[in-house]
């Protein structure tokens, strides 16, 4: 089976080369702007600092008959748009998505009904440093379950993940997994965005009161989505400092996009909670919700 990894970003470019480096034949699917241009090998610095080359073979929108099995890793607010154009895509072929946020899958399940529909959670790092050279920044733990019926016939999909990626589980509520990490991301994304500092700032005091206050207002709307798979408040902020001091010297996603001057998944992680808070007041997120608006443009 080939994999087609839609989305040959700074993820999407780490997996092509840890699949690769498993035997495992890629494709990457390439946007609009990509047509003209030449498609050298991908460049992936690898954890421990070699450069290595791999090839994958390029694909447009149009191939989208040949997939055999997509994950999707562009950024959230990119998916729908992507997958749009896929007019041509097999009912067969799994369509796994990758991105961080909640609120694509709804438009993607209802995009494509007959589709095995899955998604993933991937707590790797990676960075772009040029036009198809990207810099694996740290590994993590990859979670993979069904959104539908047919998705849940493709536990067989974990083994070839595992290998390439050093781990890979499967989870037949992923969207239990898709929360914890959300609610991780609505703490620290938009609260590294707004004052331009690295994850591990986050525990000087001067931000000791904004902490405790956005993980009570995060923790309160997520547990009530999670029900009794809830974790308690304490449990969740031990959880949050655990990933401030082991991410300390990372910029998180949504810093490095403003940073840069991208959009932000905003809607997509703080945006999500606003939509799920009612009726309880949520002022912190609310406010970071904003300014990050304010900050990308009103682009999301
Ligand atoms: N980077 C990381 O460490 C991690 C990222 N994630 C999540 O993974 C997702 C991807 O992140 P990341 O790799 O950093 O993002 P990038 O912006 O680096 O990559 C996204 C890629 O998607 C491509 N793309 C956008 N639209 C299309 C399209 N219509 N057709 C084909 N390709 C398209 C873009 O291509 P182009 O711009 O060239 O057109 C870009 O290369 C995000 O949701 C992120 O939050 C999760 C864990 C870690
Ligand atoms: C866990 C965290 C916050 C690490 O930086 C992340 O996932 C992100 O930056 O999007």
């Amino acid at each position: 089976m080939e994999w087609t990894i839609l989305g040959a970003g700074a993820l999407g470019c780490v997996m092509t080369g840890l699949l690769r480096q498993q035997g495992e034949s890629v494709a990457v699917m390439l946007s609009e702007r990509h047509r003209g241009h030449f498609h050298p090998h991908i460049e992936v610095l690898d954890i421990t600092g070699q450069r290595q080359l791999f090839y994958s073979r390029p694909l447009f929108a149009e191939h989208a008959y040949k997939v055999e099995c997509l994950l999707v890793l562009t950024k959230a607010y990119q998916v729908v748009d992507a997958l749009k154009r896929l007019t041509t895509l097999p009912n067969s072929t799994p369509v796994i998505l990758l991105h961080n946020g909640m609120g694509v899958a709804e438009q993607v399940l209802s995009l494509f009904p007959n589709n095995p529909v899955l998604a993933g959670i991937s707590s790797h790092g990676a960075m772009k440093e040029g036009n198809w050279q990207v810099r694996h920044t740290g590994k993590g733990e990859t979670w993979l379950g069904p959104l539908n019926e047919a998705g849940k016939a493709y536990q067989s999909l974990v083994p070839a993940l595992a290998a390439a990626l050093g781990h890979c589980e499967w989870s037949d509520d992923i969207a239990q997994q898709q929360l914890r990490k959300l609610a991780i991301n609505a703490v620290i994304n938009p609260l590294t965005a707004c004052n331009d500092i690295n994850n591990g700032q986050l525990l000087e005091p001067r931000f000791a009161d904004v902490l405790a206050q956005l993980s009570e207002e995060v923790h309160d709307v997520i547990s009530r989505l999670q029900g009794d798979k809830a974790e308690t408040l304490s449990e969740f902020r031990r959880r949050l400092h655990k990933v401030i001091e082991l991410t300390a010297c990372n910029y998180s996603s949504m810093q490095q996009d403003i940073a840069q001057g991208r959009p932000s998944e905003n809607g997509y992680i703080s945006g999500y909670i606003l939509q799920h808070a009612h009726p309880h007041p949520v002022p912190v997120c609310q406010q970071l919700y904003q300014e990050m608006k304010k900050r990308e443009g009103f682009r999301t």
